[in-house]
């Protein structure tokens, strides 16, 4: 045996043990729970069949069956996203272990909530929901692009993982997310496919997102405190959201008739839904849908709810401006959804600072009285009832 052996190497033995720990050989598989057998009223969403976006006139296909859902209903599936299902159920496992981490190991990577910095984790029960508490748990990692490295530290179960979790994120922003900005930009008869995907690269500074959440079960009493989730209703902020199949039935849309509809978690697919600044992009033309999550229906409401979630946003120094060269716009007339020019920069702080800190959310709602809030520049958010 040498005797000039390093500190390293010394410890080398020891630090893999550590993360042969977290090894997916040695992590529990996440197994979603099993899919409700009410009959709910279930939305109606199209489709998209991902892999047609490769063939000749595949791009134009879609586009068109795109047309009604991203201008009236806001929410869609895709398909043939590019992943494999073995890769999804792997983030789904890394979700599950996350959370089961003690809480004295999770807090070390707490969100700066006055900072409205959302990424590392988000402790459950923080806001008021009707007169109960939340009961979500978060953790949102950035894009591993220079601008995030080294800013966030993460536990060593993630760190052991962290280049797949690097891979699983771009491939969404690749194969999903710039692939439906396209369809986006052909819907809009802009002048030239790639206009919304440059605002969007992935290089670039911005605030896109991948998301573990937990939704914990609540008792019959905390889910009659909370109104049972109706009163959630709500938008999300960036361009689009990405949501893995969920089979505890809970999300719901608002429709243009105003009933909520449920969605269902179809095999193999992505849900997508439109947000606020793609909207913001389109003075409104392009549908940023009002949806919640309720209490799941019986036969569902022990189990723990886990989502998979990715957000994207456009750059930090957008102008969310409408475009001013699609036909479809101009015809439609629209007009800037601000009172003076706003970046994307100055929006996700407006939004993420309420959503990240109760105590100022409820002084501003408080402030009109109304129901409604000047997020930011003469553009209000509302609230839904029941
Ligand atoms: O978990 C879901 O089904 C949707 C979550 C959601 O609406 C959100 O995180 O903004
Ligand atoms: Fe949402």
């Amino acid at each position: 045996m040498s005797t000039t052996t390093t500190q390293t190497e010394t410890h080398k033995p020891v630090v893999e043990k550590y993360l042969s720990q977290y090894d997916f050989a040695n992590l529990k598989p996440y197994v979603h729970p099993p899919e409700t057998k009410a009959d709910l009223p279930w939305s109606e969403l199209v489709t998209l069949d991902l892999e047609d976006y490769h063939r000749p006139g595949g791009k134009e296909r879609l586009a068109k069956q795109l047309e009604h859902a991203v201008h009236h209903v806001g929410f869609f599936y895709v398909k043939n996203y590019g992943l494999t299902q073995e890769q999804v159920d792997r983030q789904f496992t890394l979700a599950q272990h996350l959370f089961e981490l003690p809480v004295s190991e999770k807090e070390k990577y707490e969100c700066n909530y006055r900072a409205a910095d959302y990424n590392g984790w988000r402790r459950p029960g923080r806001a008021l929901v009707a007169n109960g508490r939340d009961n979500i748990e978060i953790y949102n990692i950035p894009k591993f692009t220079p601008d995030f490295e080294g800013k966030y530290d993460q536990p060593d179960l993630l760190k052991a993982h962290l280049p797949e979790i690097e891979v699983f994120q771009k491939a969404l922003h690749a194969k999903v997310v710039l692939p439906l900005l396209r369809l986006f930009a052909l819907v809009l008869q802009l002048p030239d496919e790639d206009y919304l995907v440059r605002q969007h690269t992935y290089e670039k500074k911005s605030e896109d997102h991948f998301r573990y959440m937990l939704y914990y079960p609540r008792t019959e009493e905390e889910w009659a405190a909370s109104k049972y989730g109706a009163t959630g209703g709500h938008t999300d902020l960036g361009t689009v959201t990405l949501l893995f199949r969920q089979p505890v039935a809970g999300l719901q849309i608002l429709g243009e008739d105003g009933n909520w509809t449920w969605v269902s978690a179809q095999p193999g697919t992505i849900t997508v839904n439109l947000a606020d600044t793609i909207s913001h992009l389109t003075g409104g033309w392009l549908k940023s849908s009002v949806h919640r999550v309720v209490a799941p229906p019986e036969d569902q409401r022990q189990y723990k709810r886990t989502g998979l979630l990715y957000f994207a946003r456009p750059h930090n120094d957008t102008q969310l401006l409408p475009i001013t060269d699609s036909p479809v716009l101009e015809e439609a007339g629209v007009k800037p959804r601000f009172d003076k020019i706003v970046t994307m920069e100055e929006w996700v702080r407006a939004k993420q600072t309420l959503q990240l800190n109760p105590d100022i959310a409820a002084k501003r709602w408080a402030e009109r009285g109304d129901g409604k809030i000047e997020v930011l520049a003469g553009f209000h958010d509302q609230k839904y009832k029941e």
